[in-house]
């Protein structure tokens, strides 16, 4: 079976200038794939890259086996992508945006299943987003990645702003739908959610990938996420000489 996701040498430029550097990584089909690291080394850039937001500026990206470096709109077209909730509209109400990403919203909820509930997307249907907390609009922004149904999801850090009961929930609807086939990328800032629930990831530290972290690894560091979380920030001490 193709991975979902096989990058080789992969770049992506900002300003001039190229802020991911050959970076290599698989992603295997029906798998929770985490990105760690710190602040400004290069996440969101490779993810908006892989959800055709950005343009690659280099190396090879298969999806499913097909190449797709030099194809963004096909990009797009595969990946379920959340937007930056900061980035919604205010004028729109919570079914404007899930509408607009995946149709009527009888179909949105029934793809939607179990994360319809986790993210208590029912409440927030007809508020406008300029009226929504910054939590609120995260809810919006993640229902809006799967509201198309898509098999392949890329959300950039899912978790923040949410309440401790919404970032359970989310957690674990994530992780059923995983175990039931879905191909799911995140960058995360907690170490706990990349041990209990990623599959595979790797570390990024200034546009590079650091470190590759394998399903034996994530699964050593579920049975022990103390010893992990010291492993890792130990490690993103030293790369970003913090
Ligand atoms: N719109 C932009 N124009 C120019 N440079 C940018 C832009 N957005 C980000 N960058 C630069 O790209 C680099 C990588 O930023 P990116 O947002 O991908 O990092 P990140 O790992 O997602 O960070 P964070 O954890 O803070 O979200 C940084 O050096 C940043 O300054």
């Amino acid at each position: 079976m193709n991975p979902a996701v096989l990058l080789t040498g992969a770049a992506v430029e900002r300003g001039g200038r190229q802020v991911v550097r050959a970076v290599d990584l698989t992603v295997a089909q029906g798998s929770w794939f985490g990105f760690i690291g710190a602040n400004g080394s290069g996440k969101t850039s490779l993810l908006r890259a892989l959800a055709g937001r950005l343009p690659f500026a280099g190396g090879s990206c298969r999806v499913g086996g097909e190449e797709l470096v030099g194809d963004r709109a096909a990009r797009a077209l595969r990946f379920g992508f959340a937007p930056p909730p900061d980035k919604l509209p205010d004028s729109l109400r919570g079914r404007d945006v899930l509408e607009f990403t995946g149709g009527k919203m009888e179909e949105v909820r029934s793809r939607m299943g179990s994360l319809y509930v986790a993210l208590g997307v029912a409440p927030l249907l007809d508020r406008w987003i300029g009226d929504c907390s910054a939590g609120m609009r995260q809810r919006i922004a993640i229902a809006a990645a799967f509201a198309g149904g898509h098999s392949l999801v890329i959300l950039d850090e899912p978790f923040n702003w949410l309440d401790p009961v919404a970032a359970f929930d989310l957690r674990r609807a994530l992780r059923e739908r995983v175990d039931g086939g879905l191909t799911l990328m995140t960058a995360l800032h907690d170490l706990n959610t990349l041990a209990a629930a990623c599959d595979a990831g790797l570390m990024f530290a200034d546009g590079k990938v650091a470190m590759t972290l394998s399903e034996d690894m994530l699964q050593t560091a579920a049975r022990t996420p103390q010893a992990f979380e010291r492993q890792m920030i130990d490690i993103l001490r030293s790369e970003t000489g913090g």
